[in-house]
Protein backbone atom coordinates (compact mmCIF):
# COMPACT_ATOMS: atom_id res chain seq x y z
CA UNK A 1 0.00 0.00 0.00
CA UNK A 2 1.31 3.12 -0.56
CA UNK A 3 0.34 6.83 -0.03
CA UNK A 4 1.13 9.32 -2.35
CA UNK A 5 1.18 13.03 -0.69
CA UNK A 6 1.17 16.61 -2.42
CA UNK A 7 3.33 17.35 0.01
CA UNK A 8 6.53 16.30 2.47
CA UNK A 9 3.94 15.36 5.48
CA UNK A 10 5.37 16.80 9.11
CA UNK A 11 6.30 13.44 10.36
CA UNK A 12 7.02 9.63 9.06
CA UNK A 13 5.92 6.33 11.05
CA UNK A 14 8.98 4.16 11.40
CA UNK A 15 9.67 1.91 8.53
CA UNK A 16 9.06 3.90 5.77
CA UNK A 17 11.08 4.50 3.03
CA UNK A 18 10.98 8.14 1.75
CA UNK A 19 11.90 9.18 -1.82
CA UNK A 20 12.03 12.85 -2.34
CA UNK A 21 11.97 14.79 -5.71
CA UNK A 22 14.52 17.11 -6.57
CA UNK A 23 12.71 20.59 -6.34
CA UNK A 24 11.71 22.00 -9.84
CA UNK A 25 11.91 25.43 -11.38
CA UNK A 26 8.31 24.67 -10.77
CA UNK A 27 8.43 24.03 -7.31
CA UNK A 28 6.36 21.24 -7.74
CA UNK A 29 8.20 18.93 -4.89
CA UNK A 30 6.63 15.18 -4.72
CA UNK A 31 7.25 13.12 -1.27
CA UNK A 32 6.45 8.98 -1.92
CA UNK A 33 6.06 7.49 1.41
CA UNK A 34 6.30 3.42 1.01
CA UNK A 35 6.15 1.42 3.92
CA UNK A 36 6.74 -2.38 4.90
CA UNK A 37 2.93 -3.25 5.85
CA UNK A 38 -0.41 -2.78 3.95
CA UNK A 39 -2.04 -0.96 6.98
CA UNK A 40 -5.66 1.01 5.20
CA UNK A 41 -5.03 4.33 4.06
CA UNK A 42 -5.34 6.19 6.83
CA UNK A 43 -8.89 9.28 6.25
CA UNK A 44 -7.90 11.93 3.60
CA UNK A 45 -4.97 10.34 1.59
CA UNK A 46 -5.60 8.43 -1.38
CA UNK A 47 -4.83 4.41 -1.85
CA UNK A 48 -3.09 3.68 -4.79
CA UNK A 49 -1.19 0.43 -6.30
CA UNK A 50 3.02 0.51 -6.58
CA UNK A 51 1.97 -0.14 -10.40
CA UNK A 52 -0.53 2.90 -10.38
CA UNK A 53 1.93 4.93 -8.53
CA UNK A 54 4.96 4.53 -10.78
CA UNK A 55 2.89 5.21 -13.73
CA UNK A 56 2.05 8.51 -11.93
CA UNK A 57 5.45 9.48 -10.81
CA UNK A 58 6.29 8.63 -14.54
CA UNK A 59 3.19 10.84 -15.93
CA UNK A 60 4.23 13.60 -13.44
CA UNK A 61 8.25 13.49 -15.10
CA UNK A 62 6.76 14.00 -18.12
CA UNK A 63 4.52 16.68 -17.23
CA UNK A 64 7.46 18.67 -15.46
CA UNK A 65 9.51 17.68 -18.44
CA UNK A 66 7.29 19.77 -21.34
CA UNK A 67 7.07 22.93 -17.84
CA UNK A 68 10.68 22.98 -17.95
CA UNK A 69 10.78 22.70 -21.76
CA UNK A 70 8.09 25.29 -22.13
CA UNK A 71 9.80 27.29 -19.56
CA UNK A 72 13.17 27.53 -21.62
CA UNK A 73 11.00 28.69 -24.88
CA UNK A 74 9.09 31.10 -22.94
CA UNK A 75 12.73 32.30 -21.45
CA UNK A 76 14.22 32.51 -25.15
CA UNK A 77 14.15 36.13 -26.49
CA UNK A 78 12.65 35.26 -29.84
CA UNK A 79 9.67 33.92 -28.22
CA UNK A 80 9.21 37.00 -26.04
CA UNK A 81 9.36 39.08 -29.31
CA UNK A 82 6.70 36.69 -30.98
CA UNK A 83 4.49 37.32 -28.28
CA UNK A 84 2.01 39.49 -29.13
CA UNK A 85 0.28 40.60 -26.10
CA UNK A 86 4.06 41.69 -24.58
CA UNK A 87 4.09 43.65 -28.28
CA UNK A 88 1.11 45.13 -27.36
CA UNK A 89 2.47 46.30 -23.82
CA UNK A 90 5.59 47.82 -24.96
CA UNK A 91 4.00 50.98 -24.75
CA UNK A 92 2.95 51.05 -21.25
CA UNK A 93 5.83 48.63 -20.05
CA UNK A 94 8.08 51.33 -21.37
CA UNK A 95 5.91 53.77 -19.16
CA UNK A 96 6.53 51.83 -15.92
CA UNK A 97 10.11 51.00 -16.38
CA UNK A 98 11.20 54.10 -18.18
CA UNK A 99 15.27 54.12 -20.04
CA UNK A 100 17.33 55.02 -16.71
CA UNK A 101 19.14 57.66 -19.76
CA UNK A 102 16.43 59.05 -19.64
CA UNK A 103 15.51 59.42 -16.61
CA UNK A 104 18.99 60.30 -15.82
CA UNK A 105 18.18 63.84 -14.06
CA UNK A 106 15.44 62.54 -11.93
CA UNK A 107 17.35 59.91 -10.62
CA UNK A 108 20.43 62.08 -9.06
CA UNK A 109 17.93 63.70 -8.04
CA UNK A 110 16.42 61.30 -5.65
CA UNK A 111 20.05 59.95 -4.90
CA UNK A 112 20.86 63.56 -3.34
CA UNK A 113 22.58 63.45 -0.11
CA UNK A 114 23.26 59.80 -0.24
CA UNK A 115 26.11 57.39 -1.02
CA UNK A 116 25.75 55.47 -4.51
CA UNK A 117 26.96 51.79 -3.98
CA UNK A 118 26.99 50.22 -7.30
CA UNK A 119 26.50 46.69 -8.53
CA UNK A 120 27.07 45.33 -11.69
CA UNK A 121 26.09 41.74 -13.03
CA UNK A 122 28.22 40.50 -16.28
CA UNK A 123 26.98 38.53 -18.76
CA UNK A 124 24.55 40.68 -20.43
CA UNK A 125 25.27 43.67 -18.60
CA UNK A 126 28.76 44.27 -19.61
CA UNK A 127 29.35 42.05 -21.71
CA UNK A 128 26.92 41.79 -24.61
CA UNK A 129 25.24 37.75 -24.90
CA UNK A 130 27.00 35.57 -27.32
CA UNK A 131 27.14 31.88 -28.08
CA UNK A 132 30.18 31.06 -26.45
CA UNK A 133 29.85 31.05 -22.48
CA UNK A 134 33.75 31.31 -22.39
CA UNK A 135 34.32 33.79 -24.86
CA UNK A 136 31.60 36.53 -23.45
CA UNK A 137 34.65 39.37 -23.32
CA UNK A 138 34.28 42.84 -21.81
CA UNK A 139 35.11 45.77 -24.21
CA UNK A 140 38.23 48.15 -23.09
CA UNK A 141 35.50 51.23 -23.46
CA UNK A 142 33.54 49.06 -20.80
CA UNK A 143 36.25 48.23 -18.17
CA UNK A 144 37.41 51.49 -18.84
CA UNK A 145 34.73 53.19 -17.63
CA UNK A 146 34.10 50.44 -14.61
CA UNK A 147 37.82 51.76 -14.03
CA UNK A 148 36.44 55.21 -13.39
CA UNK A 149 32.93 54.24 -11.63
CA UNK A 150 34.65 52.13 -8.84
CA UNK A 151 36.68 55.40 -8.15
CA UNK A 152 33.97 57.45 -7.46
CA UNK A 153 31.40 54.27 -6.23
CA UNK A 154 31.82 51.52 -4.08
CA UNK A 155 31.01 48.84 -7.11
CA UNK A 156 30.37 44.91 -6.80
CA UNK A 157 29.96 42.86 -9.67
CA UNK A 158 27.52 40.39 -9.13
CA UNK A 159 27.45 36.85 -11.44
CA UNK A 160 26.55 33.42 -11.66
CA UNK A 161 29.77 32.64 -12.78
CA UNK A 162 32.40 31.39 -10.18
CA UNK A 163 34.23 34.25 -9.13
CA UNK A 164 37.76 33.76 -10.76
CA UNK A 165 36.12 33.50 -13.98
CA UNK A 166 34.41 36.79 -14.10
CA UNK A 167 37.41 38.26 -12.70
CA UNK A 168 39.22 37.29 -15.23
CA UNK A 169 37.28 39.31 -18.06
CA UNK A 170 36.56 41.73 -15.30
CA UNK A 171 40.34 42.33 -14.34
CA UNK A 172 39.73 45.02 -11.88
CA UNK A 173 41.34 44.49 -8.52
CA UNK A 174 39.67 47.20 -7.05
CA UNK A 175 36.20 45.48 -6.99
CA UNK A 176 33.90 43.72 -4.80
CA UNK A 177 33.12 40.13 -6.64
CA UNK A 178 30.24 38.33 -5.68
CA UNK A 179 30.88 35.28 -7.96
CA UNK A 180 28.49 31.84 -7.59
CA UNK A 181 24.96 33.82 -8.28
CA UNK A 182 26.41 35.47 -4.89
CA UNK A 183 27.65 32.48 -2.68
CA UNK A 184 31.07 33.35 -2.97
CA UNK A 185 32.15 37.20 -2.17
CA UNK A 186 35.80 38.56 -2.27
CA UNK A 187 36.51 42.10 -1.27
CA UNK A 188 38.90 43.89 -3.22
CA UNK A 189 42.50 43.82 -3.55
CA UNK A 190 44.53 45.31 -1.03
CA UNK A 191 48.06 46.44 -1.73
CA UNK A 192 50.96 46.52 0.81
CA UNK A 193 54.42 46.79 -0.44
CA UNK A 194 55.19 42.95 -0.47
CA UNK A 195 52.34 41.63 -1.94
CA UNK A 196 48.98 41.73 -3.02
CA UNK A 197 46.28 39.69 -1.04
CA UNK A 198 42.17 40.21 -0.50
CA UNK A 199 39.72 38.93 2.01
CA UNK A 200 37.14 36.19 1.35
CA UNK A 201 34.44 37.87 2.93
CA UNK A 202 31.66 35.36 2.68
CA UNK A 203 30.81 31.62 1.11
CA UNK A 204 27.67 29.96 2.52
CA UNK A 205 27.44 27.04 0.40
CA UNK A 206 30.61 25.31 0.94
CA UNK A 207 29.36 22.48 2.33
CA UNK A 208 28.21 21.66 -1.50
CA UNK A 209 31.60 21.55 -3.15
CA UNK A 210 31.79 17.75 -3.20
CA UNK A 211 28.28 17.42 -4.09
CA UNK A 212 28.82 20.19 -6.79
CA UNK A 213 31.74 18.55 -8.40
CA UNK A 214 30.04 15.08 -8.59
CA UNK A 215 26.96 16.45 -10.17
CA UNK A 216 29.23 18.17 -12.89
CA UNK A 217 31.10 15.08 -13.35
CA UNK A 218 27.74 13.37 -14.56
CA UNK A 219 26.35 16.24 -16.50
CA UNK A 220 29.19 16.71 -18.49
CA UNK A 221 28.47 12.03 -19.21
CA UNK A 222 24.71 12.18 -19.40
CA UNK A 223 24.19 15.06 -21.41
CA UNK A 224 27.79 14.66 -23.95
CA UNK A 225 24.86 12.71 -26.41
CA UNK A 226 23.24 16.27 -26.97
CA UNK A 227 25.18 18.35 -29.15
CA UNK A 228 25.93 21.85 -28.29
CA UNK A 229 25.12 21.41 -24.84
CA UNK A 230 27.63 22.91 -22.59
CA UNK A 231 27.91 22.11 -18.90
CA UNK A 232 29.76 25.03 -16.49
CA UNK A 233 31.43 24.56 -13.50
CA UNK A 234 30.73 27.97 -11.76
CA UNK A 235 32.49 26.26 -8.18
CA UNK A 236 29.45 26.62 -5.79
CA UNK A 237 26.63 26.16 -8.95
CA UNK A 238 26.68 24.86 -12.71
CA UNK A 239 25.15 26.23 -15.43
CA UNK A 240 23.99 23.62 -18.24
CA UNK A 241 23.27 25.80 -21.58
CA UNK A 242 21.47 25.64 -24.25
CA UNK A 243 22.03 27.94 -26.58
CA UNK A 244 23.71 26.17 -29.42
CA UNK A 245 21.72 23.07 -28.60
CA UNK A 246 18.69 22.17 -31.21
CA UNK A 247 15.17 23.50 -29.84
CA UNK A 248 14.02 20.39 -30.46
CA UNK A 249 16.65 18.34 -28.32
CA UNK A 250 15.46 20.88 -25.59
CA UNK A 251 12.96 18.19 -24.15
CA UNK A 252 15.79 14.90 -24.14
CA UNK A 253 18.27 17.99 -22.21
CA UNK A 254 15.70 18.76 -20.02
CA UNK A 255 15.23 14.90 -19.36
CA UNK A 256 19.06 14.50 -19.12
CA UNK A 257 19.51 16.98 -16.35
CA UNK A 258 16.12 16.10 -14.53
CA UNK A 259 17.45 12.22 -14.57
CA UNK A 260 21.27 13.38 -13.18
CA UNK A 261 19.30 15.61 -10.42
CA UNK A 262 16.30 14.09 -9.03
CA UNK A 263 18.95 11.64 -7.20
CA UNK A 264 20.21 15.16 -5.59
CA UNK A 265 17.07 16.24 -3.67
CA UNK A 266 19.88 19.53 -1.89
CA UNK A 267 19.99 21.08 -5.36
CA UNK A 268 17.48 23.12 -7.22
CA UNK A 269 16.94 24.91 -11.02
CA UNK A 270 16.32 27.96 -11.22
CA UNK A 271 16.94 29.19 -15.15
CA UNK A 272 18.60 31.90 -16.85
CA UNK A 273 19.39 32.86 -20.59
CA UNK A 274 19.22 29.78 -22.36
CA UNK A 275 20.46 28.43 -19.63
CA UNK A 276 19.39 25.76 -16.70
CA UNK A 277 21.03 26.77 -13.33
CA UNK A 278 21.56 24.38 -10.85
CA UNK A 279 22.78 25.39 -7.04
CA UNK A 280 22.53 24.66 -3.69
CA UNK A 281 18.68 25.23 -1.74
CA UNK A 282 19.94 27.31 0.52
CA UNK A 283 18.57 30.55 1.04
CA UNK A 284 21.23 32.52 -0.46
CA UNK A 285 20.52 34.50 -3.95
CA UNK A 286 22.05 37.80 -5.42
CA UNK A 287 19.49 39.84 -3.52
CA UNK A 288 21.20 38.30 -0.41
CA UNK A 289 24.53 38.99 -1.56
CA UNK A 290 23.66 42.56 -2.33
CA UNK A 291 22.26 43.00 1.20
CA UNK A 292 25.45 41.29 2.82
CA UNK A 293 28.33 43.73 0.80
CA UNK A 294 25.69 46.60 1.91
CA UNK A 295 26.22 45.93 5.51
CA UNK A 296 30.23 44.71 4.79
CA UNK A 297 30.34 48.49 3.51
CA UNK A 298 29.19 49.95 7.05
CA UNK A 299 25.53 50.56 5.73
CA UNK A 300 23.51 48.35 7.16
CA UNK A 301 21.09 50.14 8.81
CA UNK A 302 21.63 53.90 6.88
CA UNK A 303 19.02 55.41 5.26
CA UNK A 304 21.54 57.93 3.31
CA UNK A 305 22.27 54.91 1.16
CA UNK A 306 21.40 54.48 -2.37
CA UNK A 307 22.09 51.57 -4.08
CA UNK A 308 21.69 50.97 -7.88
CA UNK A 309 21.64 47.13 -9.65
CA UNK A 310 21.91 46.81 -12.74
CA UNK A 311 21.33 43.16 -14.31
CA UNK A 312 19.14 41.51 -17.21
CA UNK A 313 18.41 38.05 -15.63
CA UNK A 314 15.78 36.55 -14.01
CA UNK A 315 18.57 36.09 -11.42
CA UNK A 316 19.08 39.36 -10.78
CA UNK A 317 15.11 39.94 -10.08
CA UNK A 318 16.00 39.07 -6.32
CA UNK A 319 17.69 41.84 -5.99
CA UNK A 320 15.88 44.06 -7.80
CA UNK A 321 12.78 42.88 -5.09
CA UNK A 322 15.35 43.49 -2.36
CA UNK A 323 15.71 47.00 -3.16
CA UNK A 324 12.34 47.83 -4.22
CA UNK A 325 11.41 45.83 -0.68
CA UNK A 326 13.98 48.28 1.18
CA UNK A 327 12.75 51.20 -0.71
CA UNK A 328 16.09 52.03 -0.84
CA UNK A 329 17.67 53.09 -4.50
CA UNK A 330 16.47 50.66 -7.89
CA UNK A 331 17.22 48.28 -9.98
CA UNK A 332 17.69 48.71 -13.85
CA UNK A 333 16.54 46.05 -16.14
CA UNK A 334 18.87 45.38 -19.08
CA UNK A 335 16.18 44.09 -22.04
CA UNK A 336 15.01 44.72 -25.33
CA UNK A 337 11.73 43.39 -24.32
CA UNK A 338 9.37 43.94 -22.00
CA UNK A 339 9.59 41.73 -19.32
CA UNK A 340 7.76 41.08 -15.66
CA UNK A 341 10.48 42.78 -13.32
CA UNK A 342 10.83 44.19 -9.95
CA UNK A 343 13.31 47.00 -11.71
CA UNK A 344 12.18 50.17 -11.51
CA UNK A 345 13.87 51.43 -14.95
CA UNK A 346 15.60 50.00 -17.96
CA UNK A 347 18.75 49.94 -20.29
CA UNK A 348 18.76 48.08 -23.26
CA UNK A 349 21.90 46.53 -23.77
CA UNK A 350 25.68 46.72 -22.33
CA UNK A 351 25.96 49.75 -24.72
CA UNK A 352 23.26 51.95 -23.30
CA UNK A 353 25.19 50.55 -19.58
CA UNK A 354 28.12 51.83 -20.81
CA UNK A 355 26.75 55.23 -21.41
CA UNK A 356 24.59 55.24 -17.88
CA UNK A 357 27.76 54.50 -16.28
CA UNK A 358 29.69 57.47 -18.07
CA UNK A 359 26.96 59.68 -16.91
CA UNK A 360 27.12 58.68 -13.47
CA UNK A 361 30.65 59.23 -13.80
CA UNK A 362 30.73 62.70 -15.63
CA UNK A 363 27.94 63.81 -12.46
CA UNK A 364 29.97 62.61 -10.12
CA UNK A 365 33.41 64.22 -10.86
CA UNK A 366 31.68 67.56 -12.16
CA UNK A 367 30.20 67.35 -8.46
CA UNK A 368 33.71 66.99 -6.81
CA UNK A 369 34.93 69.97 -8.95
CA UNK A 370 32.19 72.08 -7.74
CA UNK A 371 32.56 71.38 -3.80
CA UNK A 372 36.40 71.88 -3.93
CA UNK A 373 35.53 75.48 -5.29
CA UNK A 374 32.96 76.10 -2.68
O1 LIG B 1 24.86 36.52 -13.51
P1 LIG B 1 25.51 36.64 -14.84
O2 LIG B 1 26.84 37.31 -14.78
O3 LIG B 1 24.60 37.29 -15.85
O4 LIG B 1 25.75 35.14 -15.32
C1 LIG B 1 24.66 34.33 -15.71
C2 LIG B 1 25.18 33.25 -16.65
O5 LIG B 1 25.89 33.95 -17.66
C3 LIG B 1 26.61 33.18 -18.62
O6 LIG B 1 25.68 32.62 -19.51
C4 LIG B 1 25.01 33.59 -20.31
O7 LIG B 1 25.97 34.30 -21.12
C5 LIG B 1 26.66 33.46 -22.10
C6 LIG B 1 27.71 34.31 -22.79
O8 LIG B 1 27.14 35.44 -23.38
C7 LIG B 1 25.64 32.87 -23.06
O9 LIG B 1 26.29 32.02 -24.00
C8 LIG B 1 24.59 32.06 -22.26
O10 LIG B 1 23.57 31.59 -23.11
C9 LIG B 1 23.95 32.94 -21.16
O11 LIG B 1 23.09 32.18 -20.35
C10 LIG B 1 27.48 32.15 -17.95
O12 LIG B 1 28.07 31.33 -18.93
C11 LIG B 1 26.71 31.33 -16.93
O13 LIG B 1 27.60 30.47 -16.25
C12 LIG B 1 26.12 32.30 -15.91
O14 LIG B 1 25.40 31.59 -14.92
Amino acid sequence: MVSFFEERPKTMAAGQNVMTDAKSVLNMAITVTVSAQKPPAPPGYISISRKKLLQNLEINAGARINAWVDSMRASSPTHIKSTPSLNDDQTSWNLNHPSALEMFDKIIDESKGKQIVMFLDYDGTLSPIVEDPDRAFMSKKMRKTVRKLAKCFPTAIVSGRCRDKVYKFVKLAELYYAGSHGMDIKGPEKRSKSNKDSEVLFQPASEFLPMIDEVYKQLVETTKSTPGAKVENNKFCLSVHFRCVDEKKWSELAQQVRSVLKEYPKLRLTQGRKVLEIRPTIKWDKGKALEFLLESLGFANCTDVFPVYIGDDRTDEDAFKILRDRGQGFGILVSKFPKETNASYSLQEPDEVMDFLRRLVEWKQLSVRAQSRM
